[in-house]
């Protein structure tokens, strides 16, 4: 592909992410992939190329653009190597005089004000920057300098634990390690989530929001003697959990959850967890830098839905926690009202439940509990709070 027809194609692409943006349709990446999937003749530069110009569109402007040519006519106002290639034979048409283009900017502006005031404007440019690769080592079965020593240039963690730091564009799946369960990708700020759970074995935990069970694995880890029930109400996400379990030999039940019916489906399990996280779906606004079109994604109607599900799953949560017992809730949301707020909501119906330190190192106190931010801390962002429920 000449380097007009890669324009022309990101183009074509960023048009079908704004469509899935509004229909609620795939992600970025899949988008991508499946345009390939159609067009063989692209080699891998040519993918590597337009994936880069659609990032970067996507990555430039925190407003849904109009389409995918007033995107790459914004890209092109920061590039003018790229004006070049409009009107070329493949390429974009000519520009016109006066041609719309997507106005550049890091953070919606309707969302500003919901941010955490943590969040100051000098940390913006980091939500969007390139995320690193982390790894958690499976600390039930091995240990982190040994696998330090199998991955030139990693670096431990500094707030987790179990965590590695590789550098920029490792290849983790194809590595034994990641075959014989030793390792799994996984953000730090994760790492720190399962952490702040304080895990300990013979204890029964319960992650109410598994999904595909990240932090499921990674509590197992750290107490391979504990008993651990991984829900979520998504089957094809919590499906992915046995096979990542079973590599990692890690003891993990899961339960397939049918809401609004959560209740009675854990009715074995109300009043007697020892720990409870709360992993709720929220804005994933602490995961813009893998996720930049997320912006394009959110609304205030999806937000508000969003607050309602969290306040549900924090209420099912504290039912099934056993006096003295911790509920540990985390978003990762950058947004005081999903995080900080949450909690205070919480708080102000049952006041006798206590706030606990989360235990994490990293992070600055938000209301009653923690948040990580890229950065302060390097990590995705995070929102994490923990709660003991009256004995
Ligand atoms: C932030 S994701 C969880 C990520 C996961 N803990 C991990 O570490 O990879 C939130 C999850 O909540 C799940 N969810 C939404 N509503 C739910 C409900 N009523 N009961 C249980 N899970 C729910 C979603 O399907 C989604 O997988």
């Amino acid at each position: 592909m000449t380097p007009a027809a890669r324009l022309q194609a990101a183009s074509e692409i960023l048009d079908e992410v704004i469509e899935a943006a509004v229909q609620d349709g795939p992600p970025a990446d899949v988008i991508v992939s499946r345009y390939f999937k159609r067009r063989r003749y692209a080699g891998s530069k040519d993918r590597r190329a337009v994936r880069e110009l659609v990032f970067s569109a996507i990555r430039r402007s925190a407003e849904r653009p109009a389409s995918g040519r007033s995107a790459i006519v914004g890209l092109a106002a920061d590039d003018p190597s790229l004006l070049e290639l409009f009107g070329e034979v493949r390429g974009p048409e000519l520009l016109r005089d006066s041609e719309q283009r997507a106005p550049a900017s890091l953070v919606p502006e309707w969302l500003m004000a919901e941010l955490s005031p943590l969040v100051t404007r000098d940390e913006w440019p980091a939500l969007l920057e390139r995320a690193l690769v982390d790894i958690r080592v499976n600390a039930a079965r091995t240990s982190r300098e040994v696998v330090l020593d199998q991955f030139p240039g990693a670096e431990a963690t500094e707030l987790s634990p179990w965590g590695l730091r590789l550098p920029p564009d490792s290849r983790i799946d194809d590595h034994p390690a990641f075959a014989e369960g030793l390792i799994e990708v996984q953000d730090e700020g994760s790492q720190l989530i399962a952490l702040a759970c304080e895990p300990r074995n013979g204890e029964k935990l319960l992650d109410l929001c598994a999904g595909a069970g990240g932090k499921s694995l990674a509590l197992a880890a750290a107490a391979s003697e504990a008993i651990i029930l991984a829900t979520d109400s998504n089957r094809a996400r919590l499906s992915k959990l046995r096979p990542r379990a079973d590599r990692a030999r890690a003891k993990i039940e899961t339960r397939l959850l049918n809401p609004p019916r959560e209740i009675e489906e854990l009715e074995d399990w109300r009043g007697v967890a020892d720990v409870v996280l709360v992993d709720a779906p929220c804005s994933g606004s602490g995961t813009w830098r893998r996720n930049p079109e997320g912006r394009w994604r959110l609304t205030p109607e999806r937000l508000d839905r969003l607050a309602a599900v969290q306040e549900r799953l924090l209420d099912i949560g504290a039912e099934l926690v056993r006096p003295g017992g911790r509920l540990i809730y985390a978003v990762c949301s950058l947004l005081s009202r999903e995080g900080s707020g949450r909690i205070a909501d919480f708080l102000s119906s049952r006041s006798s439940w206590q706030i606990q330190d989360a235990g994490i190192g990293g992070g600055r106190t938000d209301g009653a509990g923690r948040l990580l931010t890229p950065a302060h801390d390097r990590t995705d962002g995070f929102f994490v709070a923990r709660l003991a429920r009256p004995c």
